[in-house]
Protein backbone atom coordinates (compact mmCIF):
# COMPACT_ATOMS: atom_id res chain seq x y z
CA UNK A 1 0.00 0.00 0.00
CA UNK A 2 1.48 2.78 -0.90
CA UNK A 3 1.90 5.80 1.48
CA UNK A 4 -0.32 9.38 1.26
CA UNK A 5 2.59 11.43 -0.03
CA UNK A 6 2.89 8.46 -2.85
CA UNK A 7 -0.62 8.63 -3.67
CA UNK A 8 -0.55 12.31 -4.11
CA UNK A 9 2.32 11.84 -6.45
CA UNK A 10 0.92 9.31 -8.59
CA UNK A 11 -2.35 11.68 -9.26
CA UNK A 12 -0.57 14.99 -9.42
CA UNK A 13 2.36 13.64 -11.75
CA UNK A 14 2.36 15.07 -15.22
CA UNK A 15 1.88 11.83 -17.77
CA UNK A 16 1.09 10.78 -21.25
CA UNK A 17 -1.39 7.71 -22.04
CA UNK A 18 -0.29 5.74 -24.71
CA UNK A 19 -2.57 2.80 -24.64
CA UNK A 20 -6.29 4.03 -25.03
CA UNK A 21 -9.01 2.35 -27.53
CA UNK A 22 -11.48 5.13 -27.58
CA UNK A 23 -13.95 2.92 -28.08
CA UNK A 24 -13.49 1.42 -24.79
CA UNK A 25 -13.64 4.47 -22.77
CA UNK A 26 -17.26 4.79 -23.73
CA UNK A 27 -19.26 4.90 -20.46
CA UNK A 28 -22.53 2.57 -19.97
CA UNK A 29 -24.01 6.00 -19.16
CA UNK A 30 -23.34 7.13 -22.37
CA UNK A 31 -24.08 4.01 -24.82
CA UNK A 32 -27.31 4.11 -23.63
CA UNK A 33 -27.89 8.32 -24.76
CA UNK A 34 -26.41 7.45 -27.73
CA UNK A 35 -28.97 4.51 -27.84
CA UNK A 36 -31.66 6.58 -27.13
CA UNK A 37 -30.50 9.44 -29.54
CA UNK A 38 -30.13 7.12 -32.31
CA UNK A 39 -33.07 4.70 -31.75
CA UNK A 40 -30.57 1.86 -31.01
CA UNK A 41 -32.47 -1.21 -29.25
CA UNK A 42 -29.54 -2.59 -27.11
CA UNK A 43 -29.55 -6.16 -25.63
CA UNK A 44 -29.51 -4.89 -21.80
CA UNK A 45 -32.47 -3.25 -19.81
CA UNK A 46 -30.29 -0.90 -18.46
CA UNK A 47 -27.07 0.94 -17.78
CA UNK A 48 -26.73 -1.30 -14.64
CA UNK A 49 -27.52 -4.81 -16.44
CA UNK A 50 -25.28 -3.29 -18.68
CA UNK A 51 -22.11 -2.87 -16.39
CA UNK A 52 -23.02 -6.46 -14.92
CA UNK A 53 -22.59 -8.10 -17.77
CA UNK A 54 -18.88 -6.43 -17.92
CA UNK A 55 -17.07 -9.92 -16.16
CA UNK A 56 -14.80 -11.62 -18.67
CA UNK A 57 -13.25 -14.62 -19.38
CA UNK A 58 -10.69 -13.54 -21.81
CA UNK A 59 -9.94 -11.07 -24.56
CA UNK A 60 -12.48 -12.33 -26.71
CA UNK A 61 -15.28 -12.59 -24.15
CA UNK A 62 -15.04 -8.69 -23.90
CA UNK A 63 -14.34 -7.84 -27.57
CA UNK A 64 -17.96 -9.25 -27.97
CA UNK A 65 -19.23 -6.97 -25.62
CA UNK A 66 -16.79 -4.10 -26.95
CA UNK A 67 -17.98 -4.34 -30.62
CA UNK A 68 -21.76 -4.53 -29.59
CA UNK A 69 -21.02 -1.15 -27.12
CA UNK A 70 -19.72 0.71 -30.26
CA UNK A 71 -22.61 -0.14 -32.62
CA UNK A 72 -24.75 2.56 -31.11
CA UNK A 73 -22.21 5.32 -32.57
CA UNK A 74 -23.38 6.57 -35.08
CA UNK A 75 -23.33 10.36 -36.54
CA UNK A 76 -19.85 12.93 -36.21
CA UNK A 77 -21.27 14.10 -32.81
CA UNK A 78 -21.12 11.01 -31.41
CA UNK A 79 -17.53 10.34 -32.04
CA UNK A 80 -16.73 13.70 -30.57
CA UNK A 81 -18.66 13.16 -27.73
CA UNK A 82 -17.56 9.92 -26.63
CA UNK A 83 -13.54 11.45 -27.55
CA UNK A 84 -14.46 14.61 -25.05
CA UNK A 85 -15.77 12.48 -22.21
CA UNK A 86 -12.11 10.92 -22.51
CA UNK A 87 -10.30 13.79 -22.92
CA UNK A 88 -12.03 15.66 -19.83
CA UNK A 89 -11.77 12.66 -18.14
CA UNK A 90 -8.15 12.08 -18.42
CA UNK A 91 -7.46 16.04 -17.68
CA UNK A 92 -8.79 14.81 -13.87
CA UNK A 93 -6.13 12.62 -13.29
CA UNK A 94 -3.18 14.83 -14.84
CA UNK A 95 -2.49 13.11 -18.17
CA UNK A 96 -1.53 15.81 -20.34
CA UNK A 97 -0.95 13.86 -23.47
CA UNK A 98 -2.95 10.94 -25.16
CA UNK A 99 -2.16 8.67 -28.35
CA UNK A 100 -5.55 7.26 -29.02
CA UNK A 101 -6.61 4.42 -30.64
CA UNK A 102 -9.63 4.21 -32.71
CA UNK A 103 -11.12 1.35 -34.94
CA UNK A 104 -12.41 1.73 -38.26
CA UNK A 105 -13.73 -1.20 -39.34
CA UNK A 106 -15.82 -1.52 -36.80
CA UNK A 107 -17.38 1.26 -38.08
CA UNK A 108 -17.24 1.30 -41.65
CA UNK A 109 -18.33 -2.41 -41.54
CA UNK A 110 -21.97 -0.88 -40.18
CA UNK A 111 -22.06 1.77 -43.07
CA UNK A 112 -21.02 4.52 -40.66
CA UNK A 113 -18.78 6.46 -43.31
CA UNK A 114 -15.20 7.07 -42.55
CA UNK A 115 -15.18 10.05 -42.58
CA UNK A 116 -17.73 10.71 -39.70
CA UNK A 117 -15.64 8.60 -37.70
CA UNK A 118 -12.38 10.19 -38.00
CA UNK A 119 -14.00 13.96 -38.62
CA UNK A 120 -15.74 13.46 -34.61
CA UNK A 121 -12.71 12.05 -33.08
CA UNK A 122 -10.20 14.30 -34.41
CA UNK A 123 -12.82 17.91 -33.65
CA UNK A 124 -12.51 16.73 -29.81
CA UNK A 125 -8.86 16.27 -29.85
CA UNK A 126 -8.86 20.21 -31.27
CA UNK A 127 -11.33 21.38 -28.70
CA UNK A 128 -10.16 19.22 -25.87
CA UNK A 129 -8.57 20.08 -22.94
CA UNK A 130 -4.88 18.26 -23.42
CA UNK A 131 -2.55 17.41 -26.21
CA UNK A 132 -4.00 14.31 -28.38
CA UNK A 133 -2.92 12.50 -31.10
CA UNK A 134 -4.53 9.50 -33.29
CA UNK A 135 -3.49 5.94 -34.09
CA UNK A 136 -5.75 4.12 -36.64
CA UNK A 137 -6.02 0.32 -35.55
CA UNK A 138 -6.58 -2.41 -38.01
CA UNK A 139 -8.66 -5.28 -36.51
CA UNK A 140 -6.45 -8.36 -36.76
CA UNK A 141 -9.59 -10.91 -36.90
CA UNK A 142 -10.22 -9.55 -40.33
CA UNK A 143 -8.10 -9.97 -43.64
CA UNK A 144 -5.05 -7.92 -44.82
CA UNK A 145 -7.07 -6.62 -47.59
CA UNK A 146 -9.52 -5.06 -45.55
CA UNK A 147 -6.96 -3.14 -43.57
CA UNK A 148 -5.35 -2.23 -47.05
CA UNK A 149 -8.93 -0.50 -48.07
CA UNK A 150 -9.00 0.76 -44.46
CA UNK A 151 -5.94 2.47 -45.40
CA UNK A 152 -6.88 3.35 -48.66
CA UNK A 153 -9.85 5.16 -47.17
CA UNK A 154 -7.39 6.96 -44.44
CA UNK A 155 -5.24 8.34 -47.02
CA UNK A 156 -7.39 11.66 -47.39
CA UNK A 157 -6.98 11.90 -43.53
CA UNK A 158 -3.16 11.55 -43.56
CA UNK A 159 -2.62 14.97 -41.26
CA UNK A 160 -5.07 13.59 -38.94
CA UNK A 161 -3.36 10.60 -38.21
CA UNK A 162 -0.05 9.99 -36.48
CA UNK A 163 0.25 6.57 -36.71
CA UNK A 164 -1.30 2.75 -37.33
CA UNK A 165 -1.63 -0.20 -35.24
CA UNK A 166 -2.82 -3.40 -34.35
CA UNK A 167 -5.32 -4.69 -32.04
CA UNK A 168 -8.36 -7.00 -31.35
CA UNK A 169 -8.10 -11.44 -30.92
CA UNK A 170 -4.25 -11.96 -31.20
CA UNK A 171 -3.93 -15.44 -30.71
CA UNK A 172 -4.12 -17.10 -34.53
CA UNK A 173 -3.65 -13.53 -35.86
CA UNK A 174 0.20 -13.14 -35.54
CA UNK A 175 2.25 -10.01 -37.02
CA UNK A 176 2.62 -11.71 -40.05
CA UNK A 177 -0.22 -11.57 -41.13
CA UNK A 178 0.03 -8.05 -41.56
CA UNK A 179 3.45 -7.45 -42.98
CA UNK A 180 2.31 -5.70 -46.52
CA UNK A 181 0.09 -3.58 -45.32
CA UNK A 182 2.52 -2.08 -42.27
CA UNK A 183 5.11 -2.01 -44.62
CA UNK A 184 3.10 0.36 -47.17
CA UNK A 185 2.61 2.46 -43.68
CA UNK A 186 5.59 2.85 -42.58
CA UNK A 187 6.23 4.24 -46.79
CA UNK A 188 3.75 7.08 -45.86
CA UNK A 189 5.96 7.76 -42.73
CA UNK A 190 3.48 7.15 -40.28
CA UNK A 191 4.36 5.75 -36.95
CA UNK A 192 3.95 1.63 -36.28
CA UNK A 193 2.33 -0.02 -33.34
CA UNK A 194 1.01 -3.12 -32.29
CA UNK A 195 -0.34 -5.15 -29.83
CA UNK A 196 1.78 -8.26 -28.86
CA UNK A 197 2.32 -10.44 -25.93
CA UNK A 198 -0.60 -9.66 -24.44
CA UNK A 199 -2.65 -13.43 -24.63
CA UNK A 200 -0.11 -14.16 -27.66
CA UNK A 201 3.22 -15.42 -27.23
CA UNK A 202 6.52 -13.91 -26.95
CA UNK A 203 7.33 -14.79 -30.58
CA UNK A 204 4.42 -12.74 -31.88
CA UNK A 205 6.76 -10.13 -29.99
CA UNK A 206 9.14 -10.80 -31.85
CA UNK A 207 7.67 -10.71 -35.32
CA UNK A 208 6.27 -7.41 -34.85
CA UNK A 209 9.34 -5.81 -34.15
CA UNK A 210 11.28 -7.93 -37.10
CA UNK A 211 8.32 -8.06 -39.56
CA UNK A 212 5.95 -5.01 -38.84
CA UNK A 213 9.21 -2.84 -37.41
CA UNK A 214 7.22 -1.24 -34.95
CA UNK A 215 8.45 1.41 -32.06
CA UNK A 216 6.46 0.29 -29.53
CA UNK A 217 4.45 -3.10 -28.25
CA UNK A 218 1.16 -2.85 -26.62
CA UNK A 219 1.21 -4.97 -23.56
CA UNK A 220 3.92 -7.21 -24.30
CA UNK A 221 3.68 -8.61 -20.90
CA UNK A 222 4.28 -12.24 -21.84
CA UNK A 223 7.82 -10.88 -23.03
CA UNK A 224 9.33 -12.07 -19.59
CA UNK A 225 8.98 -16.25 -20.81
CA UNK A 226 11.75 -15.58 -22.99
CA UNK A 227 15.15 -14.37 -21.39
CA UNK A 228 16.81 -13.20 -24.99
CA UNK A 229 13.68 -11.33 -26.27
CA UNK A 230 13.60 -9.68 -22.92
CA UNK A 231 17.45 -8.35 -23.07
CA UNK A 232 16.94 -7.45 -26.35
CA UNK A 233 13.75 -4.91 -25.77
CA UNK A 234 15.74 -3.33 -22.54
CA UNK A 235 19.10 -2.96 -25.16
CA UNK A 236 16.96 -1.25 -27.58
CA UNK A 237 14.45 0.42 -25.33
CA UNK A 238 11.53 -0.96 -26.81
CA UNK A 239 8.41 0.74 -24.87
CA UNK A 240 5.66 -1.77 -23.73
CA UNK A 241 2.05 0.03 -22.99
CA UNK A 242 1.14 -2.00 -20.18
CA UNK A 243 -2.79 -1.73 -18.92
CA UNK A 244 -2.57 -3.15 -15.39
CA UNK A 245 -6.47 -2.93 -14.80
CA UNK A 246 -6.92 -4.52 -18.14
CA UNK A 247 -4.77 -7.58 -17.42
CA UNK A 248 -6.81 -8.52 -14.36
CA UNK A 249 -9.78 -8.08 -15.80
CA UNK A 250 -8.66 -10.38 -19.10
CA UNK A 251 -7.47 -12.68 -16.85
CA UNK A 252 -4.01 -12.24 -18.27
CA UNK A 253 -2.78 -12.47 -14.51
CA UNK A 254 -4.55 -13.82 -11.55
CA UNK A 255 -4.40 -10.79 -9.42
CA UNK A 256 -3.05 -7.46 -9.51
CA UNK A 257 -0.25 -8.94 -6.57
CA UNK A 258 0.86 -11.61 -9.24
CA UNK A 259 1.40 -8.75 -12.26
CA UNK A 260 4.72 -8.33 -13.45
CA UNK A 261 4.84 -4.73 -13.60
CA UNK A 262 7.83 -4.28 -10.81
CA UNK A 263 9.92 -7.28 -12.96
CA UNK A 264 9.50 -5.62 -16.05
CA UNK A 265 11.35 -2.23 -14.19
CA UNK A 266 13.83 -4.19 -13.03
CA UNK A 267 14.49 -5.98 -16.25
CA UNK A 268 15.02 -2.07 -17.47
CA UNK A 269 12.16 -2.45 -19.60
CA UNK A 270 10.50 0.70 -20.94
CA UNK A 271 7.52 -0.13 -19.37
CA UNK A 272 4.76 2.65 -19.03
CA UNK A 273 1.10 2.64 -17.49
CA UNK A 274 -2.18 3.09 -19.62
CA UNK A 275 -5.63 2.27 -19.09
CA UNK A 276 -6.83 0.48 -22.46
CA UNK A 277 -10.30 0.04 -21.73
CA UNK A 278 -11.09 2.07 -18.88
CA UNK A 279 -14.74 2.18 -19.22
CA UNK A 280 -14.51 -1.57 -19.16
CA UNK A 281 -11.87 -2.50 -16.89
CA UNK A 282 -12.92 -0.48 -13.66
CA UNK A 283 -10.57 2.92 -14.07
CA UNK A 284 -8.77 5.81 -15.99
CA UNK A 285 -4.91 6.02 -15.83
CA UNK A 286 -4.66 6.98 -11.94
CA UNK A 287 -6.92 4.27 -10.90
CA UNK A 288 -4.32 2.03 -13.10
CA UNK A 289 -1.29 3.82 -10.98
CA UNK A 290 -3.43 3.08 -7.59
CA UNK A 291 -3.74 -0.58 -8.55
CA UNK A 292 -0.15 -1.41 -9.30
CA UNK A 293 1.44 0.96 -6.60
CA UNK A 294 -1.46 -0.94 -4.10
CA UNK A 295 -0.48 -4.53 -5.12
CA UNK A 296 3.09 -4.75 -5.67
CA UNK A 297 6.07 -2.78 -3.90
CA UNK A 298 7.02 0.25 -6.32
CA UNK A 299 8.32 3.13 -5.22
CA UNK A 300 8.25 6.83 -5.67
CA UNK A 301 11.32 6.26 -7.98
CA UNK A 302 9.46 3.83 -9.92
CA UNK A 303 6.72 6.32 -10.30
CA UNK A 304 9.01 8.91 -11.81
CA UNK A 305 10.29 6.38 -14.02
CA UNK A 306 6.95 5.41 -15.46
CA UNK A 307 5.71 8.52 -15.95
CA UNK A 308 8.90 9.51 -17.68
CA UNK A 309 8.83 6.71 -20.00
CA UNK A 310 5.04 7.69 -21.22
CA UNK A 311 6.61 11.08 -22.33
CA UNK A 312 10.04 9.59 -23.47
CA UNK A 313 8.11 6.93 -25.51
CA UNK A 314 5.26 9.46 -27.17
CA UNK A 315 5.76 10.49 -30.60
CA UNK A 316 5.29 13.97 -29.72
CA UNK A 317 8.48 16.17 -30.75
CA UNK A 318 11.58 16.40 -28.90
CA UNK A 319 11.23 20.21 -27.51
CA UNK A 320 7.79 19.13 -26.09
CA UNK A 321 8.58 15.83 -24.09
CA UNK A 322 11.65 17.78 -22.85
CA UNK A 323 9.46 20.35 -21.48
CA UNK A 324 6.74 17.62 -19.95
CA UNK A 325 10.07 15.80 -18.37
CA UNK A 326 11.25 19.32 -16.98
CA UNK A 327 7.38 19.61 -15.42
CA UNK A 328 7.82 16.13 -14.05
CA UNK A 329 11.05 16.73 -12.50
CA UNK A 330 9.76 19.85 -10.95
CA UNK A 331 6.82 17.63 -9.39
CA UNK A 332 9.79 15.21 -7.76
CA UNK A 333 11.90 18.09 -6.81
CA UNK A 334 11.12 17.68 -3.15
CA UNK A 335 11.12 13.93 -3.18
CA UNK A 336 13.07 11.18 -2.09
CA UNK A 337 13.80 8.88 -4.79
N1 LIG B 1 -6.85 -5.08 -24.83
C1 LIG B 1 -7.13 -5.20 -26.13
N2 LIG B 1 -6.48 -6.12 -26.86
C2 LIG B 1 -6.74 -6.26 -28.16
N3 LIG B 1 -7.66 -5.53 -28.81
C3 LIG B 1 -8.32 -4.60 -28.13
N4 LIG B 1 -9.27 -3.74 -28.52
C4 LIG B 1 -9.64 -3.02 -27.45
N5 LIG B 1 -8.95 -3.41 -26.38
C5 LIG B 1 -8.10 -4.39 -26.77
ZN1 LIG C 1 -5.40 -2.43 -26.18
Amino acid sequence: MPNEQLRILLQRMPKAELHIHIEGSLEPELIFELAQRNGVKLAYESVESLRKAYAFDNLQSFLDIYYAGASVLLKEQDFYDMTMAYLRRAAEDNVRHAEIFFDPQTHTARGVPFQTVVDGIWRACQDGPISATLIMCFLRHLSEDDALATLEEALPYRDKIIGVGLDSSEVGHPPEKFCRVFERCRQLGLHLVAHAGEEGPPAYIETALDLLNVERIDHGVRCLEDPLLTARLAREQIALTVCPLSNIKLRVFGDMGEHNLLALLDAGLAATVNSDDPAYFGGYMNANFLAAFDALPLTAAHAHQLARNSFTASFLEPEAKRAFIDELDACFDHVKV
